[in-house]
This record gives structure tokens, C-alpha cells and sequence, in this order.
């Protein structure tokens, strides 16, 4: 009797364990018949790296721009240039633009609800639909109104208030964004409660989503075994119920104000007007309307904090000639206008350059992920690989930008050969190129010109009047990168750039008085 019973157990466990391992072992014969075309890459792995986007550059130094790395069971390929990145992601989209599997933070957490993280699919392509329904050029310039009237409260508070200008940027790129979003404005970054509670949403997720933290993202079998069995399963669907909850809480206060006639025209509503045609449920629309916010505040703030760094450390070669082409433009009398912007040519090419030298989405944005075998310059590149684009790697690499770390907006005047319109590759490739890229730039945009017109801004002083060097490598891990804090003088230009900057805040606070009388929670 109890030699059976030890059979049995015995017989599960192998059972068990060739259910666990089988799509390993499967992948690693197919990888090993191949091994020869493999990319070249290293042999030891390095893991738990802060930056991992320092050690990814150095491999593309070293092996050149198609990288092969075992990350595990996973493939993973790490792409160092704009060619081979456009190559790939962008003329063979149709292959390249899966994602690979997030079990914890994809799957567990968010329950596929997160078309950013979701594979190419039905699903994924619906989301996509809507946000580029409401992002797309033309729909972006109907939020430009917005966006220059936030701008003109960042102008004034960086009159009033220079030295908290991180904060600053925080309020207004969020500000944008949740009113984009929901219709109403961020008044304080610190207090706002739809601030507070996207952000810890978003603190939940990259809790959760660190590569080896959980065993069930190499053995994807364990995702099935039950709660009770597994405390890190009954965590992380606690931490899904809130998310529900949060998610919803926003939308209901959406639809109240929309029945009470003050839903100003915003993303939300564009989603409930769509909703039913698209025949999708009130979940699913709760988490698209969550997207904005996840992807589209820091990008926009960490990319104007590090403008302000550039302006400090490089400011002196590239500051007078832009206020030399904004006085020659706009005059000093008013604040440039997103009008102006096609007279500003040196001004857009300081944009285009901010987006190349410090690109917040460091490692490219999410990985994508492959759904065929493909074969590039006689690499094989297996199926089911991750596919990394490090813009550390691509927008510093010396053969399209010599001298990269230095900040010159010059490169972006002229005719210069580079993959695709932009002259960089700030938002990404192909399919899943940002959907937020037009509002993403016209912030950094209008304000890049408006900081430039209405301030000086230079290194700050130490108490013995010395200036205070700034550390231009000084920046945050984590998925997106952005400054750390740095010491940094913002002053107007004269006493009447000042009084322009007042009296445009003073204008601009009435008109957005539609959106502050609906920002608290009804
Ligand atoms: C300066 C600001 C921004 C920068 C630099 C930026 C950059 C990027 C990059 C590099 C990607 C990855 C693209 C790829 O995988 O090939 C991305 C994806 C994405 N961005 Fe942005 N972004 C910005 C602003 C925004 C805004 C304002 C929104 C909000 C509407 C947004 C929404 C998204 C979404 C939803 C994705 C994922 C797309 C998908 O998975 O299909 N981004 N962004």
C-alpha cells in the first residue's frame, strides 16, 4: 500500500515536472540546432543591474548592433542602432510587435486589461484603435488650447517659485494629462487624489514587474496553481481589486458628470461614446482611460527636466542663438504661440535634440516580442524572442551622432540620413510606435520655446557666488529615466518678459476655470 502511494507521488512529480520544463526543453533544442546563426553576444549573463540600459551599450560597442543574450529560458535580442531597429521593428512590424509574456504584472495583476503590455492580438488592436482615435494628429490639436494654458501656469510658477521647477513640470505634464483624460485639472500634484491614486497603481505594477523576482515567470505552468497554495498569487490579486476598484471609481465619477451635463470634451467620453460599437465592457474601457496617465506624465516632465539640464551644463552654445530666433519671431510682447512654432526652426531642432540626449524611455519603451522565425543579415532571430531597442544605445551611438553627450541641436538642421521623419527615435517603431507622440511633443515643444523666450537659465550659485557643475550622467533607474535633482537658476529674461508671463497667467487662469470647477471628485 504505501509502496504505491510513493509511486504515485513519484509518478506527479515527474509528471509535474515535465510539465513545467517541456516548453524549456523544447526551446532550448530548437535554440541549440541553430546555434551557429545565433547574434553575437557574451556569455555570462549580468543581473539585478540598476541600469541595465549602461551595460546594454557596451554590448553594442562590443558586438555591434544585433546582441544576443539567454536571459533565462527567453531569447533576447538588443538592437544598438536606428537601422537595425527600423529594419526590424518598423518594415517587419508584422512579426516584431508582439510583447512578451508579463505573467505577474500583464497577466495576474491586470488581467490583460493593459493593452501595453498585451500581445499582439484582437484585444491589443482594439485598444490601439481607440487611442489612436484619440490621439491622433488631428484629435491632438484639439487639445492644444490645454496644453498652452497649462503652459502659461508653468511659466508663472516658474516665475514665482523657480526653485521647485521639478515639481513644477510634474503638475503640468500630469495636469495635461488627467484633464485630457477625465476633464478636469491638477491643481497640486501633491494632494490631487487622481494623482495620488494613479500612482499607486503604477507602484503596484512595477512592484510586480521585475525581471526574476517571481518563479512563475520562468515556469508559466505555476500561474495556474491556486491562491491558497500560493501567497504571492493571493497578493497580487489583492493588489488587482484595488486597481478594479480605482479604475471604475474614476469612470463613475465620469459618467455622473457627463449625466450633469459637465463633462468637458476628453478622452473618457470619446471611449463611452465608442464603447458599445466596439461591444466592450465597462472594465475594459475603466483601464484604457488609465493609459494616458501610465505612459504619458513622466515622459513628458522627465523630458523637460532634462532640457533644463541641458540648458545649464550646454547653455551658452545654444541659448543665444534661440532667443536671438524667438525675439526675431515673436517679439517680446507676447508668449510664443504653437503657431509660431513652423518659423522656429532652431527652437524645434532643441526639442528634437532634448528627445535624442537624455531619452526618458532609456530602454525603448516596453520590450517587443516576436511571433515568427526571422533571419537578419544571416542572424537567426528565433520566435517568441524579446526584442530590445535601448535608445541609450541607438540615440548615443557615435556613427549617427558623433560626440553624443554633447548637446547640439545643430545636428537636427539640414538634410542628415536617418531611418523615418523625425531625425530620431524618441517614440519608438511601427506598430507599437507612442500613440502619444503628437500630444508628447507639442508639450516639450511649447514649453522648450516658452521657457527659452521668458528666462535665463544658467547654472545655479553656491553661497560664495561659485556656479554649481550639474552631473549630466546623474540620472533615476527604473523604466524611465529621468534627472536627479539638480541645482538650476531660472530668471526672466527683463521686467517685461515678466509682466507678459503675468498677465498671460492671469488670462489663461480664467479660461481654465471649466476644468478647476470640476476638480474635486464629485
Ligand atoms: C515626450 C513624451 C513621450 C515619449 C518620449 C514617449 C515615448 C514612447 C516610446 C519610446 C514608446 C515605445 C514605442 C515602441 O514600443 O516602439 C511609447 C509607447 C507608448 N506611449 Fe509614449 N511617449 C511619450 C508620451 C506619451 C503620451 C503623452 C501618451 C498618452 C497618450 C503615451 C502613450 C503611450 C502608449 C500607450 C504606448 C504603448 C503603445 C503600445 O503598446 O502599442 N506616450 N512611448
Amino acid at each position: 500500500m504505501l509502496g504505491a502511494v510513493a509511486l504515485s507521488l513519484a509518478l506527479a512529480a515527474v509528471l509535474s515536472y515535465l510539465v513545467l520544463e517541456l516548453p524549456r526543453l523544447r526551446q532550448t533544442w530548437r535554440l541549440w540546432s541553430h546555434r551557429s546563426q545565433l547574434p553575437p553576444g557574451p556569455k555570462t549573463i549580468k543581473t539585478g543591474i540598476r541600469k541595465p540600459w549602461l551595460w546594454f551599450r557596451e554590448l553594442n560597442q562590443q558586438y555591434g548592433d544585433v546582441v544576443y543574450l539567454q536571459m533565462g529560458p527567453t531569447p533576447t535580442i538588443i538592437l544598438g542602432s536606428a537601422q537595425a531597429a527600423w529594419d526590424l521593428l518598423e518594415k517587419r512590424g508584422a512579426i516584431y510587435s508582439s510583447r512578451p509574456r508579463f505573467i505577474m504584472g500583464g497577466e495576474l495583476l491586470s488581467n490583460g486589461m493593459r493593452g501595453l503590455m498585451a500581445p499582439y492580438s484582437a484585444f491589443w488592436r482594439r485598444w490601439r484603435k481607440l487611442l489612436h482615435s484619440g490621439f491622433m494628429q488631428r484629435q491632438s490639436e484639439a487639445y492644444r488650447p490645454i496644453q498652452s494654458l497649462e503652459s502659461k501656469v508653468l511659466m508663472h510658477e516658474l516665475l514665482t517659485d523657480p526653485a521647485r521647477f521639478r515639481t513644477h513640470l510634474a503638475r503640468y505634464a500630469a495636469s495635461v494629462i488627467v484633464t485630457v483624460t477625465y476633464g478636469r485639472r491638477v491643481e497640486d500634484v501633491d494632494t490631487d487624489a487622481v494623482v495620488r491614486m494613479n500612482d499607486e497603481a503604477m507602484d503596484r505594477l512595477t512592484s510586480v514587474n521585475i525581471p526574476g523576482k517571481y518563479a512563475v515567470e520562468r515556469y508559466p505552468a505555476l500561474k495556474y496553481v491556486p491562491s491558497i497554495f500560493a501567497p504571492w498569487k493571493a497578493q497580487v490579486l489583492e493588489q488587482r481589486k484595488k486597481d478594479i476598484q480605482m479604475y471604475t471609481g474614476l469612470m463613475d465619477d465620469v459618467r455622473k458628470r457627463l449625466a450633469a451635463g459637465k463633462l468637458p470634451d476628453c478622452f473618457a467620453k470619446h471611449l463611452l461614446d465608442e464603447q458599445h460599437n466596439l461591444g466592450m465592457s465597462d472594465l475594459e474601457v475603466a483601464y484604457t482611460a488609465g493609459t494616458p496617465f501610465g505612459a504619458g506624465v513622466e515622459t513628458s516632465a522627465g523630458s523637460l527636466a532634462s532640457f533644463l539640464l541641458a540648458c545649464v551644463k550646454f547653455g551658452d552654445s545654444f541659448i543665444p542663438k534661440a532667443q536671438a530666433e524667438l525675439d526675431r519671431v515673436v517679439g517680446p510682447d507676447r508668449l510664443p504661440t504653437f503657431d509660431d512654432l513652423p518659423s522656429l526652426e532652431y527652437v524645434r531642432a532643441v526639442v528634437s535634440e532634448t528627445l535624442r540626449w537624455r531619452p526618458v524611455a532609456v530602454l525603448g519603451g516596453t520590450p517587443h516580442a516576436t511571433t515568427a522565425d526571422d533571419v537578419y543579415k544571416g542572424m537567426f532571430i528565433p520566435k517568441g524572442s524579446t526584442v530590445i531597442a535601448p535608445l541609450w544605445s541607438i540615440h548615443l551611438n557615435e556613427a549617427d551622432f558623433p560626440e553624443p553627450h554633447e548637446f547640439r541641436p545643430e545636428r537636427f538642421i539640414g538634410e542628415r540620413k536617418y531611418p523615418g521623419t523625425l531625425g530620431h527615435s524618441a517614440f519608438g517603431w511601427g506598430r507599437r510606435i507612442c500613440p502619444g507622440m503628437h500630444l508628447g511633443s507639442a508639450s516639450v515643444a511649447i514649453n522648450v520655446a516658452r521657457i527659452l523666450w521668458a528666462f535665463d537659465v544658467r547654472p545655479a550659485l553656491d553661497e560664495k557666488g561659485n556656479k554649481i557643475d550639474v552631473d549630466i550622467f546623474a540620472f533615476s533607474d527604473g523604466f524611465n529615466s529621468s534627472p536627479l535633482p539638480f541645482a538650476c537658476s531660472i530668471t526672466p529674461r527683463s521686467k517685461r518678459h515678466a509682466s507678459v508671463v503675468e498677465r498671460e497667467y492671469r488670462d489663461a487662469n480664467r479660461e481654465l476655470q471649466q476644468y478647476t470647477a470640476a476638480t474635486k471628485l464629485s
